[in-house]
């Protein structure tokens, strides 16, 4: 078992990783709230799984609980959903005393994170990330949110869970596809943080490997987050791949690429200009390619310099005219790099 501390912007939480921490999460909530009402939020495919177990336990513990499930997938993350979510917690009697429960991947803790930031003004929740990206991703740090016609993740808010439970366990019965869509995100950690990480994803990790590969890209995650919790400067490492990616996945209604994916192919996309720029060194790009090609992973983008560059346009690291591209210096050092907005869109005409 590895406890992972998180400070918090807004209160300190822990971040559990364990093997069968699933069957603990009535216990580690008691704790944590007042109240005796619990909402489990999760999506169509992981109700069956593991929802059933969920509100056994949590109803073992003595809560009355309530579960919320909306169709599985991206194109469920939006506000339509949260209205629907809002008005779920209301007809139940959902005070700022209760919780919260995610059960899910990425697109579960976001719109979960989201509801219990702005329901009320304010509710407890935890995550019980059950996707290998939520698990080293976006299970930690706060980012909440849905996407919009108008781009991905463009309304949400910074609002931390009061405890993350990782149980990799729960991995076992995720599709081939999504696991190496997780692979993904832990490349850019390892491209980002720490070039030791790639002899761990010469092989598809599993067991105590995978536990430990999930351990690591949390803990850099807490440490990035920590020193930059509300994103307004190095948190900005984390999107490396994004601001591609991003606008990727807008460009396919968020029904293409999987985020994982998209982020894949955008990593390579920043490598190439960081090595058109002078500022990565030579051969990154290979070197990424070589790695996400290994797990199945996507490398090129599929639209064209004009449009991505469009859709990039509203990313949220564009201010007043300037865009902050994440680049690499080397695989496993990140740097900022802002530029003016027209130089990179003849960046991407020349490098995509
Ligand atoms: N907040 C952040 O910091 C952060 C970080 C990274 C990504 N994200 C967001 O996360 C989202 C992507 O998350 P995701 O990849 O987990 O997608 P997801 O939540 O849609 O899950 C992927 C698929 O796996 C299924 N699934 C989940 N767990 C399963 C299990 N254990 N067994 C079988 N099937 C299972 C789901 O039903 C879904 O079909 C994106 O919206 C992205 O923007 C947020
Ligand atoms: O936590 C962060 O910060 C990240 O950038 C992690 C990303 O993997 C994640 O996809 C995040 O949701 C993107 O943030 P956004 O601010 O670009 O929407
Ligand atoms: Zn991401």
């Amino acid at each position: 078992m590895t406890t992972i501390s998180c400070a918090g912007f807004d209160h300190p939480y822990e971040i559990i990783i364990e093997s069968g921490c699933f069957a603990r999460v009535a216990h580690t909530a008691l704790p944590l709230v007042s109240g005796r009402r619990v909402a489990v939020v999760t999506d169509s495919n992981v109700a069956g799984l593991y929802a059933g177990g969920l509100l056994a336990g949590l109803e073992a513990a003595g809560f009355q609980t309530h579960l919320f499930v909306f169709p599985a997938g991206e194109q469920s993350k939006t506000l339509d959903t949260i209205g629907q979510l809002y008005r779920f917690l209301s007809e139940n009697g959902l005070t700022r005393s209760d919780l919260l429960c995610a059960l899910g991947g990425g697109v579960t803790g976001d719109m979960t994170g989201f509801a219990s930031a702005t329901y009320l003004r304010g509710i407890p929740y935890v995550q019980i990330p059950t996707t290998l990206l939520s698990q080293v991703d976006s299970s930690v740090g706060g980012k909440t949110g849905v996407d919009t016609p108008f781009g991905k993740n463009l309304v949400g808010a910074f609002h931390n869970p009061v405890a993350v439970l990782i149980d990799p366990e729960l991995l076992t019965t995720l599709p081939r596809v999504f696991f190496e869509d997780g692979l993904g995100e832990v490349i850019k950690y390892a491209a980002i943080r720490d070039a030791a990480m790639e002899q761990l994803l010469l092989e598809r990790p599993h067991g105590e490997a995978l536990e430990a590969l999930i351990a690591r890209c949390v803990a850099i995650k807490r440490d990035v987050v920590e020193a930059d919790p509300l994103d307004t400067g190095l948190r900005g490492i984390l999107n490396f791949g994004h601001t591609l990616g991003h606008a990727e996945e807008k460009l396919s209604n968020f029904s293409g690429y999987t985020h994982g994916q998209a982020v894949a192919a955008g990593m390579v996309a920043a490598a190439a200009i960081g090595e058109r720029l002078g500022v990565t060194e030579a051969g990154t790009r290979a070197q990424l390619v070589r790695l996400l090609e290994r797990h199945n992973l996507p490398t090129a983008l599929t639209h064209s310099a004009d449009e991505l560059f469009e859709a990039a346009l509203h990313d949220k690291k564009n201010l007043s005219g300037s865009l902050s591209l994440i680049l690499l210096r080397r695989f496993g050092e990140a740097v900022i790099h802002p530029i003016p907005v027209e130089d990179f869109h003849s960046l991407l005409r020349q490098c995509l």
